[in-house]
């Protein structure tokens, strides 16, 4: 049984405030003045309501890297950033490459009961890029995957990411690229531009992501099949995937919040916290994103949320790890440089950072509108407030956020999944009422 809730006076996008009655889990009824006896009143006065953001790139790290995340503490944190929905990406140990993990994981998530956990299947076994994974056993299987992507690596083969792509045609699957040119980037540390050679270190040029984009959109319209471009970081990228859509190619794309507000120029005090793949790069290059993200060229925001203990990024700038967590600070960096920045309004951040990604991940029960009727998935958002990113903003099991000490606007206060509070006044809930 899940709680009754009255939202009271929430801000509502295309309406005035209104109230928000939950039961069984489900959007019962939309107006003012309600009341039910004996449900729980949340004052939802100056919020902004929004679906529950959904995330199609999260590194969860269960099974495997327990020490880094687990599937509990990743969802705690999803909860935290007010995310209802999870897409856990395949490079776990073992992978998830087969019928038997991501069916595992889907259950744990269950079990964990903060979000929606969908597992997203690896393209080739291993993550190997050598021959492909049973996809099809995957997307038969409890967990109904349709979003099989190496992340991490490059499906760097061409035959094999054709193949790959005809495959996923079979139940209208989408293959999810992390496109890096594997010998154009060997050794890279950073973005490759003028910051890396002041400083010496080995760079990751735009040419090794863009090259890859370019080949795949070509790949998926000979072939007619879907792709997804991961954590796109370079305004050539924007380019490729504008004129992509342009002639009808069935291209999708999305961008991370640090790509969205962070630059290449943090490398300077080599602290790894600013460390990540695909890397931080130019001014130049966050403003085409932005613009990119404005005008639908980009479709989504997805966290990429990569959490490394901290022996991988407490130490030296070449020996540390790519990556960066994301879940609690997503909303908040979006608000910052894309709705204060006019580039954005709220509904648009309810698209990009929830109906599209749900529906680029074929998830339902996500990413719908609130309307009666409706699953209850519901994030309350103060954006009239501001603070500091601190350590008590993190709920998962590492730090690794580029965003602590750093000033941002807005804080979640409430997340509602599937009708159970997961989040209660900026506070994860201890124990789930579900
Ligand atoms: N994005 C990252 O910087 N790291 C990812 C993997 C990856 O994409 O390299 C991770 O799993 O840690």
């Amino acid at each position: 049984m899940t709680e009754t809730l009255v939202i009271a006076g929430a801000r509502m996008l295309g309406r005035d405030g209104a109230d928000i009655l939950v039961e069984d889990g489900v959007i019962a009824e939309i107006g003012s003045g309600l009341s039910r006896t004996g449900a729980r009143v949340i004052d939802a006065d100056g919020l902004v309501a929004l679906p529950g953001l959904v995330d199609l790139h999260t590194h969860l790290r269960e099974p495997g890297y327990e020490a880094s995340e687990t599937i509990l503490t990743g969802t705690r944190a999803a909860a935290a950033g007010g995310f209802t929905a999870v897409f856990a990406m395949p490079n776990t140990s073992p992978v998830a490459d087969s019928a038997g993990v991501v069916e595992q994981e889907l259950a744990l998530g269950e079990a964990a009961g903060y979000a929606t956990v969908q597992p997203i299947g690896a393209v080739t076994v291993g993550q190997k890029g050598e021959r492909l994974a049973e996809l099809g056993a995957m997307a038969n299987s409890r967990a109904k995957v349709r979003v099989f992507s190496d992340d991490g690596f490059c499906v760097f083969d061409p035959l094999i990411m054709r193949r790959a792509l005809e495959y996923v045609k079979a139940f209208g699957g989408v293959i999810a690229q992390h496109a890096q040119d594997p010998r154009l980037t060997e050794g890279a540390q950073m973005n490759e531009g003028v910051v890396s050679a002041e400083l010496g270190l080995a760079g990751w040029p735009a040419v090794a992501e863009e090259s890859i984009i370019a080949r795949d959109v070509l790949l998926a319209e000979h072939v007619g099949s879907r792709l997804h471009v991961c954590h796109l970081s370079t305004a050539g990228s924007v380019d490729i995937i504008r004129w992509a859509k342009k002639r009808g190619i069935d291209v999708t794309a999305e961008v991370t919040p640090h790509h969205l507000l962070l630059t290449d120029e943090l490398a300077r005090g080599y602290d790894a916290r600013y460390k990540v793949n695909p890397p931080l790069r130019r001014e130049e290059d966050v403003m085409a994103v932005r613009g990119g993200l404005a005008d639908g060229t980009i479709d989504i925001v997805a966290t990429d949320h990569a959490p490394h203990p901290v022996e991988s990024k407490a130490c030296e700038w070449q020996a540390a790890a790519n990556g960066m967590v994301g879940l609690e600070s997503a909303l908040r960096v979006v608000h910052q440089s894309m709705v204060q920045t006019g580039l954005l309004d709220w509904a648009d951040v309810a698209r990009v950072m929830s109906a599209t990604p749900a529906r680029i991940g074929m998830l339902e029960g996500h990413g719908t509108p609130l309307e009666v009727g409706r699953p209850a998935q519901i994030t309350l958002y103060d954006p009239s407030v501001a603070s500091t990113f601190s350590a008590a903003d993190l709920h998962g099991r590492s730090e690794n956020s580029p965003y602590l000490g750093r000033e941002l606007p807005g804080r979640v206060e409430w997340t509602i999944h599937n009708g159970v509070v997961t989040l209660a006044a900026g506070t994860v809930v201890e124990e789930l009422n579900a």
